[in-house]
């Protein structure tokens, strides 16, 4: 199955933090594979703007570098990577000062779509908004694209959303959540909403409990910095959890346009009951013994011997609507952790009588939507086992790999960021968050952190490549259910 690569229009985007890590590992190999299947013509401009100050050539060839490393083209032809540098400008610009702006401008063209991509720390999304518009680099075709974080609390929050409308209207900020990229996250909402089967048992009435896993195998790695001022609450659950959560919880919108499905988003969040301390477990790596040195504990990966910021977290939360009233949503995520590995674990309830008999054992269908790696979808369903001994359940995998279904599309499918990007130029905010639902997140975290800091909560160790604190077993085995494997 090969799908259709819709080119999109010539545009200008101007990647602020061009020479940063994230820029680096992430935005220009997605631009370079978007460039490699045809998808971005070759009169489009790509700028990347940092302070440094270097030639375009030099910046072309700091991204041929990037290129060589991080991004893995399919398709691409003889030449592509020259093709694609000589779109490729650079401009030195302070986002704090006046030097560099009046040769960016000079840059940009009159009537084409424009995209600011704000890569830098986030005291600096301010003031760029503020420049870009200054400076007369906006047009009503501007968009500008920011990166998490998106505040550290709701009043940080609220505060960056005021100074973004100062300069922009709602429907040209794109707050990016990479995981609403992914393609698998994205097959959340045609599983749901493009089958049949599905919707008419998704809710409390069939569904036992839903549990979320995203867990990660690498540490802090060099963010330590930043990650210990945040930790997994801030880093992962507020804004990728929740979006996962929302996804697989929201009510289906009349259509998919941007704010039909923000909107119900914004309806679960704002119906999330408040977390109960006592359904909270959160966790931090120790290294294996014997491993400390390649592999260091959390506290000596961000240089903080007394830490107590949390690498892990396992919660217990409830949506007080119709659909869920009564149906535990049990959410978990963490680094060190013994694979990568993000799974929906869908668990339904058992048939309500058996007419087999209590030899028969209990039974419940799971369906497992794996977004990564390994991206697919489980249905666990129950059969007879084989042989005379009588009739005797089992329960059996319907298994399907979206790579094996899907042909080399599905193999290779396109990186969150190239298909964000994208979206960016074409103007489709759907799969961005919207000022009000980054707030309703951050409504919902707050309690949660400042729980823990008038308790003095100290996070529970757990060794690296486990399962995560045994606390976080309990927390879920006390309600009679048990987390579904941590599996590669
Ligand atoms: N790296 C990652 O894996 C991820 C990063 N993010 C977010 O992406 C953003 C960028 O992160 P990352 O790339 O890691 O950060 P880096 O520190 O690696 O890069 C920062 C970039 O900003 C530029 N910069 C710094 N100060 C200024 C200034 N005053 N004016 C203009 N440019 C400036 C730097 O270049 P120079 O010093 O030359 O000015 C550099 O290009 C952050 O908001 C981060 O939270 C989000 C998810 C993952
Ligand atoms: O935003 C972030 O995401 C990554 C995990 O992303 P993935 O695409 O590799 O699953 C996480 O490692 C990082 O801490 C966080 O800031």
């Amino acid at each position: 199955m090969v799908s259709r690569v819709i080119p999109v229009e010539p545009f200008d985007l101007v990647i602020f933090g061009g020479t940063g890590d994230l820029a680096r590992r992430k935005i220009l190999p997605a631009l370079f594979r978007r460039y490699c299947a045809g998808q971005i013509p070759q009169d489009a401009r790509i700028i990347g703007a940092a302070r440094r100050t270097q030639n375009a050539d030099a910046y072309r060839s700091f991204v041929a570098e990037a290129i060589r490393e991080f991004s893995t083209p399919r398709h691409c032809e003889d030449g592509t990577l020259e093709g694609f540098l000589s779109c490729l400008d650079y401009v030195a610009v302070d986002a704090l000062g006046d030097e560099g702006w009046h040769e960016l401008a000079s840059k940009i063209n009159g009537d084409r779509v424009r995209a600011y991509y704000f890569s830098v720390g986030p005291r600096l999304f301010g003031p760029l908004a503020q420049r870009t518009k200054a400076h007369g680099l906006a047009n009503d075709q501007t968009r500008i694209v920011v990166e998490k974080p998106f505040g550290h609390d709701l009043d940080s929050a609220k505060a960056l959303n005021a100074t973004l409308a100062d300069h922009f209207h709602e429907g040209q900020i794109y707050r990016i959540d990479h995981y609403l990229g992914k393609e698998t996250v994205q097959n959340l909402m045609a599983v749901r909403f493009g089958n049949m089967l599905f919707e008419p048992l998704w809710n409390s009435q069939y569904v036992d409990h839903i549990q979320i896993t995203v867990a990660e195998s690498v540490g802090v790695g060099g963010r330590g910095e930043y990650y210990d001022r945040a930790g997994a609450m801030r880093d992962m659950m507020q804004n990728h959890l929740m979006q996962l959560f929302c996804l697989i919880a929201m009510e289906p919108p009349a259509k998919f346009d941007p704010d039909a499905v923000r909107d119900e988003k914004l309806k679960v969040i704002r119906a999330l009951d408040p977390v109960e301390p006592h359904h909270i477990v959160r966790g931090q790596y120790l290294a294996r013994e014997g491993e400390a040195e390649e592999h260091p504990s959390y506290r000596e990966a961000v240089g903080n011997p007394r830490s107590t910021t949390e690498s892990y977290i396992a919660l217990r939360t409830h949506i007080s609507n119709w659909r869920w009233a009564g149906t535990p949503f049990y959410l978990r995520t963490g680094k060190r952790l013994k694979a990568r590995s993000s799974v929906i674990n869908v668990m339904f309830k058992d048939a309500p009588h058996s007419i087999f008999g209590a030899d028969a054992g209990r039974h419940a269908n799971v369906l497992s939507i794996r977004l990564q790696p390994n991206e697919g979808i489980t249905l666990k369903v129950t059969i007879k086992e084989p042989g005379q001994g009588g009739m005797r359940l089992v329960d059996v995998p319907l298994d399907m790999s979206f790579a094996e279904a899907l042909g080399p599309e599905g193999q290779d499918p396109p990186d969150a960021y190239e298909r964000l990007i994208m979206d960016v130029v074409r103007g489709n905010q759907t799969l961005f968050m919207r000022g009000d639902e980054v707030e309703a997140a951050w409504a919902w975290t707050d309690p949660v952190i400042a729980g823990w800091e008038s308790r003095g909560d100290v996070p529970k160790p757990y060794e690296s490549g486990s399962t995560g604190p045994g606390d976080a077993e309990l927390l879920i085995k006390r309600d009679g259910r048990r987390w579904q494997g941590i599996n590669p």
